[in-house]
């Protein structure tokens, strides 16, 4: 280049430079290197975990709460049965399900997500990974879990149950156990699909099978070992579209 084309700094010059305007720093370009990033970060801190299920449930369950003594035992079966426990790492069920697990002696990882009024990983997490976006951490729920627990909890385990089930209705996720412990908290919803959805067609009977309901925290534990041997030995029930 000559004369006017010559550029009047060079590329290097303007990423040294600290002055001048911040504004690419809340531009899309700069958030798109940002949810790369979550992406590496999670591939490279659970890529090895082994197998692993992920547990769902309420931020609010208290700790002398029936509930929270469920997930602990979901925790503690799922470690006994060689499984490490994902959870979204905050208090109430999750943090159960990670001292379930702790205490075991099995691995316990927690994917903390940013929230205005977040406290942090609970206690029990030994490997945590922190998430600005909810799409990247619910990605890495389903990409190192080989079946979903979830236990009575509100918006944000609704979000993460029904998220699971599409991806598996849809068949965009290898088929993998969904299994809701507590028929009390959960019957009211399973009648509903049935009654309601399933009756209107907006769903099929099909897809009902897709969720499995228990009381029992070892039961829930079974079912998920089961199809994860059905699916390792390749007999695992294919799941057809929705329609
Ligand atoms: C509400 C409070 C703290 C919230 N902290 C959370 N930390 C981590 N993950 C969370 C949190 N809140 C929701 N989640 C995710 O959604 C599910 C629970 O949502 P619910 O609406 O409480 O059912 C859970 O599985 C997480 O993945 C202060 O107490």
């Amino acid at each position: 280049m000559r004369g006017s084309q010559v550029p009047v700094s060079t590329t290097d010059q303007r990423l040294l430079d600290s002055r001048g305007s911040t504004d690419w720093l809340h531009a899309d370009p700069w958030r798109v290197m940002r949810i790369t990033s979550e992406f590496v970060n999670g591939f490279g801190a659970l890529t090895e975990l082994g197998p692993a299920v992920s547990v769902f449930g309420s931020a609010r369950t208290a700790p002398d709460a029936p509930a929270y003594r469920l997930g602990e035992e979901v925790g503690r079966a799922l470690v006994e049965a060689g499984y490490a426990v994902i959870t979204g790492g905050g208090p109430g069920a999750m943090e159960a399900a990670n001292k379930g697990a702790r205490e075991a002696g099995g691995t316990s990882v927690g994917l903390g997500i940013e929230l205005p009024f977040e406290a942090g990983l609970n206690p029990h997490v030994d490997l945590g990974v922190n998430f600005r976006y909810f799409f990247a951490r619910k990605t890495m729920f389903v990409k190192y879990a080989c079946g979903f627990i979830v236990l009575p909890g509100g918006f944000g385990t609704l979000d993460e149950l029904f998220e699971a089930v599409t991806l598996v209705q849809t068949q965009k996720v290898t088929s993998f156990p969904i299994v809701l412990v507590g028929s009390e908290y959960w019957g009211g919803l399973l009648g509903w699909l049935r009654d309601t959805a399933a009756a209107a067609g907006t769903i099929s009977e099909k897809d009902l099978s897709l969720l499995t309901l228990t009381d029992d925290p070892h039961e829930a534990v079974r079912v998920v070992v089961e199809a994860d041997r059905a699916s390792a030995r390749g007999t695992a029930e294919p799941t057809t579209p929705a329609g």
